[in-house]
């Protein structure tokens, strides 16, 4: 039976009406699987994923397997020990249902030269690849510790600085991709899960499985005739796509990509478009039940809903406009490639931190009091303008000793107790001491302060009173 009828240069025309009107109810149809989630071309066929369950790699003589860290579309990863470099590794194994597919084991390796041949801070260092002693194609990588982007953002709660946060992982996921493309190499397959987030906020974009090598013009697909993908069902529609050598995550494509028309860079600027989205909104661009309504959504480019949604959330409308412009449904009105993205961003984080910055010293400018910023181990790092015009010092004065050295001989005690309360983390409110200034005369001063133990950190608020009493 032919499944399937590919025609030519075919484009659908996006429905700006709701798609799900058009699709018959099909309430049985099963929902996305992992496998089906994303869309691969060559290794795309019957894999059970709960046959992973039941592999195994033995330990080899160079690596110590530990235990299983990771299971993707193509690979189980693993946690090993490198007794060459005395270190601990990622080793990715291709799954077993792969195994002696030529095409998988080719695109398996083929992810393993991609990954070692980019070489960026943004992207893990391949260290090895091969076949193991009992006959399974790896590779050993950079093993990060941390968290996918998926996972964070599920636990972080959207306060203003988790949102930044977050802002800034984009930013340097833009970078990586934009030395990618500076090297004709497509990811393809951006989405939160393929971004890890080190211990020591290293960004890493991961699973390069997918990506391709660009010519001068952009890679011509086998485009999919929209009638074929109407009514029928995931498995048929998994079937063909892998057949159009169609890749990517449905949730995140690009409309082209989803066609099947052609992949360039600005499937790319899609893709971070589609992560953005998930930052600003907590959704990828196209949802739905099933993998075939979300993957019609995405060659559709039925994108409406996912504006309405972006201009409903609360970000900045500077940075809602620059997620809709790369999830342009016209391949041309998106910017033109992931560097042009990551200058908008990082101007953007950049003028946003100045901007709080000159808020901030004009609020300090404003007031009488004092205010500063020092270290428990009894420096100040930072003080307003209000210190030397209360205390008749310059800046540099201040902060060059410890605080301790300008106080009466009589307060020294209780401001180191002080301090100790403050180690602790606990807040002090109307603490009294006396200051030395410039002139010799001591002056009463009346703080109240807080610190984050973790980062070494005080903050006080202070002002000049008659005595303790005020
Ligand atoms: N170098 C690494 N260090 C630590 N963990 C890793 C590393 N590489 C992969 N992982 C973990 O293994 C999981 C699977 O990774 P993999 O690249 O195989 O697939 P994926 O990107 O999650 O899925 P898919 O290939 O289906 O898109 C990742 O989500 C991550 O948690």
């Amino acid at each position: 039976m032919t499944l399937i009828q590919l025609c030519g240069d075919v484009a659908l025309e996006p429905n700006h009406e709701d798609p799900e009107s058009m699709i018959p109810d099909r309430s049985s149809a099963p929902t996305a699987s992992i496998s089906k989630d994303r869309v691969e071309s060559e290794a795309a066929g019957d894999f059970d994923h709960d046959d992973c369950q039941e592999q195994s790699i033995a330990q080899m003589e160079r690596y110590a397997i530990d235990k299983q860290i990771g299971k993707g579309g193509m690979g189980l990863v693993y946690h090993a020990y490198d007794s060459t470099f005395d270190r601990e590794v990622a080793i990715k194994v291709l799954l077993k249902n792969y195994q002696g597919r030529d095409e998988a084991c080719q695109r398996f390796f083929q992810e393993a030269r991609t990954t070692a041949r980019l070489q960026h801070p943004g992207i893990v260092s391949v260290y090895d690849m091969g076949i193991s002693d009992d006959g399974q194609p790896f590779f050993a990588m950079k093993l990060v510790e941390g968290r996918t982007l998926s996972e964070l953002m599920k636990t972080e709660n959207k306060t203003q600085l988790q949102y930044s946060r977050l802002l800034d992982v984009f930013a340097r996921v833009c970078q990586t991709i934009a030395y990618a493309h500076s090297h004709q190499t497509v990811h393809l397959d951006i989405k939160p899960s393929n971004v890890m987030v080190g211990a020591y906020g290293e960004v890493h974009v991961m699973d390069w499985g997918l990506s391709r090598q660009l010519g001068k013009s952009p890679i011509e697909l086998t485009p999919i005739c929209p009638a074929a993908v109407e009514h029928i069902s995931d498995e048929q529609l998994s079937m063909i796509l892998s057949n159009s050598k169609i890749i990517g995550t449905p949730s995140y494509m690009a409309p082209e990509q989803a066609r099947g028309h052609h992949i360039s860079v600005r499937s790319d600027v899609f893709g971070l478009g589609a992560l953005l989205c998930e930052i600003l909104t907590g959704k990828p661009p196209y949802e739905g039940s099933s993998f075939r309504r979300i993957y019609r959504r995405a060659a559709r480019g039925s994108l409406d809903k996912t504006y309405q949604r972006l201009d409903a959330c609360d970000a900045d409308p500077a940075i809602i406009a620059l997620a809709k412009r790369c999830l342009a449904r016209e391949e041309n009105a998106r910017p033109a490639d992931a560097g042009t993205i990551a200058t908008q961003i990082t101007t953007y984080l950049e003028s946003s931190k100045e901007r709080a910055e000159r808020d901030l010293c004009r609020f300090f400018e404003l007031s009488m009091d004092l205010f500063c910023i020092a270290s428990l181990d009894g420096y100040f790092k930072r003080v307003n303008s209000n210190f030397s015009r209360v205390l008749g010092y310059s800046d540099s004065e201040l902060i060059s000793k410890p605080f301790i050295e300008f106080l009466h001989p009589d307060d020294v005690q209780q401001t180191i107790r002080a301090i100790g309360t403050l180690a602790q983390g606990d807040s002090i409110a109307a603490f009294c001491n006396r200051y030395r200034d410039s002139g010799g005369n001591y002056r009463w001063i009346q703080w109240n302060a807080k610190s984050i133990p973790q980062d070494n950190t005080i903050f006080a608020v202070a002002r000049v009173v008659d005595g303790p009493d005020g």
